[in-house]
């Protein structure tokens, strides 16, 4: 299937993704309500460490559903270790999830708590496998680092992605955004729940190790979504971004699976 044969909207919606992606009714999907007070303590994890000072972003683009900055990850300069993994695991790309105007547009929630937008940072198991492509479809390939937006001050790195954003407003457009460096969007504390899941959009495989950050960080209303919408538009996903309009919709309907976390 190509990647384009699902959306947010009515008649391509997370509801219907089980029709192309049957894996949508497995037994580990993601997103889901995190329940901290059910989250057993496992006093054998440690600390999660980010080795992000050598990040080596390259661009910045536009795949009809998010907006994803790729990194060079032909080694290992970039990786995430520790907590629950057994082996560091080489960053790949991030991108976002936002709601639209006025909507809260995180993936996973917390007690039923929706955030305005949430971060993704992917890494791939590199020491197992030989591509991405390939650790994304086994169980141990992919840590997934998730980070909650939530509205405040001004945040003052994240206007760097914002300001590209007018560079890939069509959907398939790519350009150069070098020297970006990731650690400049985490939150103070690195304290984390973790679970095995999935990828949240299609192919939805489950092939995650989630690493979601109970720290948010701030940014202020103008800076995610909410100023990009398309006045009068009523479909949700990225817009099909070939609208002669100047502003970009970076409308996204989370969708909710449930499951306790582990
Ligand atoms: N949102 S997500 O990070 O679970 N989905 C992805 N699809 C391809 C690479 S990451
Ligand atoms: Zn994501």
């Amino acid at each position: 299937m190509t990647g384009h044969d699902w959306g947010y909207g009515v008649e391509d919606g997370p509801s219907l993704w089980h029709q192309n992606y049957p894996i949508a009714e497995g037994s580990r999907q993601s997103p889901i309500d995190i329940l901290p007070q059910t989250a057993s303590h496992d006093p054998s994890l440690g600390p999660i460490a980010l080795k992000y000072d050598q990040c080596t972003s390259i661009n910045i683009a536009n795949n009809g559903h998010s907006v994803v900055v790729e990194f060079e990850d032909s080694d290992d300069r970039s990786v995430i270790q520790g907590g629950p993994l057994d082996n560091p695991y080489r960053l790949k790309q991030f991108h976002f999830h936002w709601g639209g105007k006025g909507c809260r547009g995180s993936e996973h929630t917390v007690e039923g708590h929706s955030y305005a937008s949430e971060l993704h940072l992917v890494h791939w198991n590199a020491v197992k496998y030989e591509t991405f492509g390939e650790a994304a479809t086994a169980p141990d390939g992919l840590a997934v680092l998730g980070i909650f937006l939530e509205t405040g001050d001004d945040h003052r790195w994240l206007h760097t992605i914002t300001d590209a954003l007018y560079m890939v407003k069509f959907k398939g457009s790519v350009t150069n955004f070098k020297s970006f460096n990731p650690k400049c969007l985490l939150p103070s504390s690195l304290h984390y729940w973790t679970y095995l899941g999935s990828l949240t959009t299609p192919p939805l495989h489950e092939s995650v190790t989630w690493i979601v950050l109970k720290e948010p960080i701030a940014v202020s209303e103008k800076q995610p979504a909410h100023s990009w919408w398309i006045p009068g538009s009523s479909h949700y996903g990225w817009f099909p971004i070939q609208t002669s309009q100047m502003e970009l919709s970076l409308a996204f309907a989370a969708h909710k699976t449930t499951a306790s976390t582990e």
